[in-house]
């Protein structure tokens, strides 16, 4: 081989050798350098590693800080917003079904929001905040069909947190024809909610305008902008919200009349209560409905909402129920204690006499004014329809107005009870009404009394109208300027069933009604009113037929159904429900009606404590009412007469204002006598015992007692030991003629009685001779002080024993008959037949000298001025009676 081939070889691998070495080192150069990189790398990496950590934590932080922080936020506006929500919905618009039950919040004068379900807002928790919608008083609703289960919830609120008969419900439900709201059913009874059909839908319409009209022409009356405004300034909701519920009912489909009816519902419906709940489709919008859709209402915002179940059905029926039994027992009445003053007594009548009676439609109080004008009150109303206890309610808020001095009245009840019993001291109750100076009860057999009662007022009146003259005042107003000193209290005098004292055409009637139209004519400028109530004033010939009497009754107060007490064209009375009036100062012409509600002042709780309070203020000098009670027989009093002139004996009690004890004077006259006549034998032995006993109290006695009825005798018997326990000289006899025989013996001066029960029985025994003797003891006997007080059943009787056909009666001066017709007294009475006919323990009374016309006395009650029969038989202490 060429050298220079092994040169070059040699060359190569040398180089080649050197190249590797330098590569070898090259690399493990390299590899050093890239160990100190990885190694640096690994070590940057750490580093940043553990930095992302450090940063993640506190990143963390503060992102766990924010969260905390909006947590807290939210929890609390959620906490705000449910306690904002519990203000404005609570009790029955707000509780859960569990533990719902209704009851009116009278405290609030708007009514609340209604919960629908709750507001899913901040996390999930059991105390949402509710979901509410408002309704009554604020807006309209409109549910979305999705939303439909949430209207049974929202009625039964409604009317549960709302006083009964306050919400009232009108369905329209063309489809299901109200089978959406079965449970509510029971209400139709309560008329607190209507169905209506197809059919129906026009009136359903206007008959909510007609009642938005109403509204705003008689109770906003320009006043107010709506009843929520009225409600918060005068406390009270005179008139119920309607919602008028339309279920599925398309209004899109309806004819443009009806959406124009809806159209002014839905306007100016709220203002006055009325509001629409529409459910499925609905037109035009309007800010004041609100829509409450499954997820959203539209005061929800963005928050969704989870609707409430609905109510369970029992619940919906049960209460329905509950309430349409309690409406139809009527609405609560209203108060008598809201018609009563804090303060007694502060007003003055000198321009008349003003007290409230009842609640207006307003809410406000009505009413009842007396003066110039109006200066008199007719009341009517069938029986049952509250006039006694509007007449309590008037006379409860009269009297606490008005002292005693400056208003009396005078109360006369014609009907069967004792209605203004109540007003005068009794056992069980010993106060009395102080304004009450005389009370009649029981009088309907005693119309007698109501004459004597408007003759008192007669005579009351000429008193003021000669005072008036005096000072030269024509008015009581005028006088009591003119007199301060003076007392010049208005009168108010009631009669209650005063038909009674007007029906028949008879003497009574005929002076009643004279009395009453001076009374009404002139008593307006004198402060004396006239109060008159009736069950039928329609049938009141008496006054119907005297234009100028019923004129001055302008004040008119008209229960439910009275008959022609208002004008002919005006037909409230018919249309107001029980416990309502209608009060009209104009006689009645429709324009001047004003609609009360009454409240109940019959019940005694009610009325006692009022008059408790009163009788406790009384007066130092006021005296109890003088009670007239015709069901009770007056006692014989035991005070003795003090007669002016000659002695006098009682013959019973007048029917007079006093009920003073009426009396025939013993003059020395010839016949000065008394004769009682009729059967009845207690009524009669009687009037005999109270003649000699009110005799024998006055002066000393010599009696003479024949008795000539079996029946008769042990009171006269009791009677003649009575007279001589009183230290009487009493003489027994058996024999009439004994007495026509001796009756002239006498040994002294004192007066002689004699007393003769039944003598007809034994005058045919007497003879011719007998019988004149008897007239001569009746003639003259009296001139020597000797007076007969007999007991005759019959007139013709007595006629016989005074000379029969030819008989004269100017023996007996003084006659009472019982049980006798008026025509049977012809023979002895003055002038024309009278109209008498006999009644129990009355008898009619006629004094020669002194009556024009008989009168009415009450024969008195002597059982107890006499021994009892039983003592004296036992001989026992006479007065141990
Ligand atoms: N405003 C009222 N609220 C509640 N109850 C009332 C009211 N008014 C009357 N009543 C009741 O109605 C009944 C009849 O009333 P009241 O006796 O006053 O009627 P009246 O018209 O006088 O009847 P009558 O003539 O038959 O006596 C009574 O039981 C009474 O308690």
């Amino acid at each position: 081989m060429p050298g220079w081939r092994k040169r070059l070889s040699d060359r190569f691998s040398e180089e080649l050798a050197l190249a590797r070495g330098s590569v070898r080192r090259l690399a493990a150069s390299a590899t050093v350098a890239a160990g100190a990189a990885a190694s640096s790398a690994s070590a940057a990496l750490g580093d940043a590693r553990a930095k992302q950590a450090a940063l993640s934590a506190s990143h963390r932080k503060v992102l766990n800080t924010i969260t905390d922080k909006a947590e807290v936020d939210i929890a609390k506006a959620v906490d705000t917003l449910t306690l904002v929500c519990e203000r404005l919905s609570d009790g029955p618009a707000a509780e859960h079904w569990s533990q719902w039950n209704p009851r009116p919040y009278p405290h609030r004068a708007q009514a609340g929001l209604f919960r629908v379900g709750r507001l899913l807002v901040g996390p999930e928790r059991d105390d949402q905040p509710p979901a509410l919608v408002p309704l009554l008083d604020h807006s309209h609703l409109r549910i979305a069909a999705d939303a439909e289960p949430v209207l049974p919830g929202i009625l039964l609120r409604a009317l549960g947190s709302a006083s009964l008969g306050a919400v009232r419900l009108s369905v329209y439900d063309p489809e299901r024809l109200g089978g959406s709201l079965a449970g509510f059913a029971p209400l139709t009874r309560g008329e607190l909610l209507g169905f209506v059909g197809p059919q129906g839908l026009n009136d359903l319409l206007d008959e909510h305008i007609e009642h938005i009209r109403r509204i705003n022409a008689t109770v906003l009356a320009g006043e107010y902008a709506g009843l929520r405004e009225l409600a918060m300034a005068t406390g009270r909701r005179p008139e119920p919200w309607r919602v008028l519920v339309l279920l599925g009912a398309q209004p899109e489909e309806w004819k443009d009349d009806q959406r124009a009816q809806l159209a002014r519902i839905r306007r100016a419906g709220i203002a006055c209560g009325v509001h629409l709940v529409v459910v499925g489709g609905d037109v035009a919008d309007d800010t004041d409905t609100i829509t409450i859709t499954a997820e959203r209402t539209s005061l929800s915002g963005q928050a969704r909402v989870s609707l409430d179940a609905p109510p369970p059905q029992e619940l919906v029926r049960q209460t329905c129920r509950r309430m349409a039994l309690e409406a139809t027992a009527g609405p609560p009445p209203a108060r008598l204690a809201d018609l009563i003053p804090q303060t007694l007594w502060t007003d003055s009548s000198a321009g008349g006499l003003r007290a409230p009676v009842g609640e207006g439609n307003d809410g406000r109080l009505a009413e009842l004014v007396l003066g110039d004008n109006p200066p008199h009150a007719l009341i009517g109303g069938p029986s049952g329809s509250g006039k006694t206890n509007l007449l309590y309610t008037w006379l409860g808020a009269l009297t606490s107005r008005y002292h005693p001095d400056e208003l009396e009245l005078y109360l006369l009840d014609f009907k069967e009870g004792v209605s203004f019993a109540r007003f005068a001291s009794g056992r069980r109750d010993p106060s009395w009404l102080p304004h009450v100076r005389l009370i009649g009860v029981n009088v309907n057999d005693d119309r007698e009394y109501g004459l004597a009662m408007l003759r008192h007022l007669r005579d009351e009146l000429r008193r003021r109208a000669e005072a008036a003259k005096r000072h030269e005042a024509t008015k009581l107003e005028e006088l009591r300027d003119a007199d301060p000193e003076g007392r010049w209290p208005r009168l108010v005098a009631v009669v209650d069933e005063f038909q009674v004292l007007l029906d028949g055409r008879d003497a009574v009637a005929n002076e009643a009604v004279i009395l009453l139209e001076d009374l009404a004519r002139r008593g307006r400028s004198q402060g004396i009113h006239l109060v008159l109530a009736s069950q039928d004033v329609a049938g009141i010939e008496a006054l119907w037929g005297r234009p100028s009497l019923i004129a001055q009754f302008t004040l008119r107060v008209a229960l439910p159904k009275a008959r022609r007490l208002l004008a002919d064209t005006n037909t409230a009375a018919d249309e107001i429900p029980r416990f309502h009036a209608v009060l009209n100062p104009d006689s009645g012409v429709a324009g001047a009606n004003r609609i009360v509600r009454l409240p109940d002042a019959s019940d005694r709780k009610e009325w006692g404590p009022l008059q408790q309070r009163l009788w406790d203020e009384r007066p130092p000098d006021n005296d109890p009412p003088i009670l007239f009670d015709g069901d009770r027989v007056p006692v014989l009093p035991d005070t003795p007469l003090v007669p002016d002139g000659a002695p006098a004996i009682i013959v019973g009690q007048s029917i007079d204002v006093a009920s003073r004890p009426a009396t025939l004077r013993l003059t020395r006259a010839p016949g000065r006598n008394l004769a009682v006549l009729g059967t009845r034998l207690t009524e009669a032995c009687d009037i005999l015992a109270g003649a000699a006993l009110s005799l024998a109290r006055q002066l000393p006695l010599r009696a003479t007692v024949c008795c000539l009825d079996p029946d008769a005798v042990s009171s006269a018997y009791r009677l003649n030991s009575e007279l001589a326990r009183m230290d009487a000289e009493v003489d027994w006899r058996d024999s009439l003629t004994d007495v026509v025989d001796g009756w002239q013996d006498v040994p002294d001066d004192r007066l002689h009685l004699v007393l003769l029960y039944a003598p007809d029985a034994a005058s045919a025994s007497l003879g011719t001779a007998g019988r004149d003797r008897l007239r001569t003891m009746l003639m003259s006997g009296p001139e020597r002080r000797v007076h007969t007080v007999g007991w005759w059943r019959s007139v013709p009787r007595l006629r016989d024993d005074l000379g029969g056909f030819a008989a004269r009666f100017d023996a007996i001066d003084a006659w009472l008959a019982l049980d006798v017709q008026g025509t049977d007294l012809a023979p002895i009475s003055p002038g024309a037949p009278l109209a008498w006919y006999p009644r129990a323990r009355r008898a009619l009374y006629f004094d020669r000298a002194t009556h024009r016309t008989p009168e009415v006395v009450i024969p008195y009650n002597t059982e107890e001025a006499l021994p009892s029969f039983d003592n004296l038989l036992t001989g026992s202490n006479l007065n141990g009676r």
